[in-house]
């Protein structure tokens, strides 16, 4: 009998919307068993996964599933990076943004579909301030949402874009001097966006140029918002067209440095860092496995 592939399912229980999915029996049910030898962990609190999928890959797993959102792949990819042990997602977050960009299905039947069938390939991580991030990270007005999102109890794409409604009038434009391709910038910043994948999730579009391959960071720039650009803002970015907006600017390079006056708030992928003055934002080229269709 030909070796089996082990691989370790990683559950975040309080990612997405409530779902009567019962995820552990559709494992079962549809998974590869003459491919894979499995095992199901769940996380007991914020900051568990990545110490399970690096013991998982030290065990020689050779395949770790995040089941949850981007928040949950972040950890779970943490733990994966500089090692043999390849990612792979069971999408089941509000935003899914890495999933999406991978085009893996939403549906979990899909999704261990690619789980049978697909392979391994490699792509790019970030780091901001030397948290690695997979999707997207920013600072300004995302990273603030991203804040309020956190002690919210509601989740869901609707909770969100009613913040983003709440917010967006009240949200403040901060001075910055930033260094992108080498070219010092003194400019205003409401919110200055770092992607490895083209979207936040929910195919908002922040960054429709992103290859997650090439060793660059896309980098979106909005200086200040009113209505006009909001509304502007909104459209191109779900209909893939912000690195031609007019309410934005768009810029590819592998590092960036951010100096502020005052602290401003910073996000990876969707999980709120804290404050900072100063501001490394760098690529990782082709850092970590993952599974794919
Ligand atoms: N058992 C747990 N209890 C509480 N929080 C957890 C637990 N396990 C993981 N977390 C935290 O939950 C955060 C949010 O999870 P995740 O991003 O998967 O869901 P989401 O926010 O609903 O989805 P998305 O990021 O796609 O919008 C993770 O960043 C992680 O730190």
């Amino acid at each position: 009998m030909s070796k089996r592939t082990k691989i370790r399912f990683i559950i975040n229980p309080t990612s997405g919307p409530k779902s009567r999915i019962d995820v552990p029996a559709r494992i079962q049910e549809l998974l590869d068993h003459a491919r894979y030898s499995y095992d199901i962990v769940y996380t007991t609190h914020a900051g568990h996964a990545p110490e399970l999928s690096h013991e998982a890959a030290n065990a020689g797993v050779e395949v770790v599933v995040a089941v949850g959102g981007d928040g949950t792949v972040n950890e779970v990819a943490r733990g994966l990076l500089n090692t043999e042990a390849a990612l792979a997602i069971l999408p089941r977050g509000s935003g899914n943004g890495l999933a999406r960009h991978l085009e893996i299905p939403m549906g979990i039947e899909g999704a261990l579909r690619i789980l049978n069938q697909g392979h391994i390939t490699t792509i790019d991580s970030g780091e901001i301030n030397g948290h690695p991030f997979f999707t997207t990270a920013g600072i300004g007005f995302d990273a603030y949402i991203s804040s309020v999102f956190a002690g919210n109890k509601k989740r869901g794409l609707q909770t969100y874009v009613e913040l983003v409604m709440k917010e967006v009038r009240s949200f403040k434009h901060l001075p910055v001097k930033a260094s992108i391709n080498g070219n010092d910038l003194d400019t205003d910043c409401f919110v200055m966006a770092f992607a490895n994948a083209a979207q936040y999730g929910n195919n908002a579009y922040i960054a429709p140029e992103a290859d997650i391959q090439d060793g660059l960071l896309d980098v979106c720039l909005v200086r200040r918002l009113d209505l006009v650009k909001a509304l502007n803002l909104s459209y191109c970015m779900l209909t893939k067209q912000l690195a031609n907006a007019d309410s934005a600017e768009y810029f590819k390079t592998e590092y960036v440095t951010v100096k502020t006056e005052e602290p401003m708030l910073y996000h990876a992928d969707g999980d709120f860092m804290g404050k900072a003055q100063e501001f490394e934002v760098k690529m990782l080229p082709l850092s970590l496995k993952v599974l794919v269709p």
